[in-house]
């Protein structure tokens, strides 16, 4: 589905954000785009939509070029950015307006995500509040049924009970035939959701891995006093001792929190790569 090829990109007059970036991402995953502030997350995420070009390298989505925003591509394609305005209308009058673009818009579903977000549906867009803007338009992309959704900061601005609701409409909405880029800080929010991670740091993709080989490959623990220094991959110290990530070399699968994760792959890259490169081809 996106097929990326040694990209180079840099804003006017300020370094290359992105060197020779390469990744491909088939269609049926959540993926989960992970990185510290300024890494260029929401920039590769507008590089992937055709609203940055990049200075050399190829990108390809769905087979098309995303810079040339041809109307196959736009259709099969929705970006929630994180900062956003909605038009001065009701969401009926949105949805008479958009939805014709997208050929697989699903008004029932689009009517379920409005229920199960309780969102009021007689107000003006203008009208709603911050967290209920972005409902609806996660509701609306969710329903347009396109191969491609992209969700920057998803959950930013919603309440508790709606990032559970989050979790649940986005996992019913996924299927083999589309897949979903969310770019987040929160990572508690999406644990249990984005599959596999991938995680950006200088200019870099840095990690890319599933689920299953990281609980395979790493394992996280609470204990008391630090193993030896070439056993820690990394460790953070906590109110009764400390929190290691090691390499898992037991046969039994770790349950791994992306926060911890997170910070072991920017803070140990080259030996978390190293322990990832010694995967096992199965099947
Ligand atoms: N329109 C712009 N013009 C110039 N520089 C920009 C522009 N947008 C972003 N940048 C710069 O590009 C870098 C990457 O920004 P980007 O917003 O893509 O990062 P991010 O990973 O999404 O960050 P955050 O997690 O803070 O949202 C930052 O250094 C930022 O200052």
């Amino acid at each position: 589905m996106v097929h990326i090829e040694n990209v180079s990109f840099g804003y006017p007059s300020k370094p290359q954000l992105f060197e020779d970036l390469s990744v491909s991402l088939p269609l049926g995953n959540i993926y989960g785009l992970l990185g510290k502030n300024g890494a260029g997350k929401s920039s590769l995420l507008k590089l992937i939509a055709g609203l940055l070009f990049p200075r050399a390298g190829s990108l390809h989505v769905g087979g098309c070029l995303p810079k040339e925003r041809h109307p196959e591509f736009l259709s099969e394609i929705y970006l929630v950015t994180e900062e956003f305005e909605v038009p001065a209308m009701g969401m009926k009058r949105f949805v008479d307006l958009y939805s014709p673009f997208y050929p697989r818009f699903n008004q029932a579903l689009f009517q379920t995500y409005l229920n199960e977000f309780s969102l009021p549906t007689d107000e003006k867009l203008t009208a709603l509040s911050y967290g209920q803007k972005k409902k609806f338009l996660l509701s609306f992309g969710l329903a347009t049924d396109c191969q491609l959704l992209i969700l920057d900061e998803p959950t930013n601005g919603l309440d508790i009970p709606s990032k559970s609701q989050f979790r649940k409409v986005v996992a019913s909405a996924i299927h083999e035939e589309r897949s979903f880029i969310i770019s987040t800080h929160q990572a508690r929010d999406m644990e249990n959701l984005i599959d596999p991670i991938i995680i950006l740091d200088e200019g870099q993709i840095v990690f890319f891995e599933d689920y299953e080989q990281i609980s395979k490959k790493l394992t996280v623990s609470k204990v008391k006093t630090l193993p030896p220094s070439d056993q820690v991959v990394y460790s953070e110290s906590n109110f009764s001792g400390y929190t290691v990530v090691e390499e898992n070399r037991s046969d039994v699968e770790s349950n791994m929190n992306l926060e911890i994760l997170f910070n072991a792959v920017v803070n140990n890259t080259k030996k978390v790569q190293e322990i990832f490169k010694n995967q096992t081809v199965e099947g």
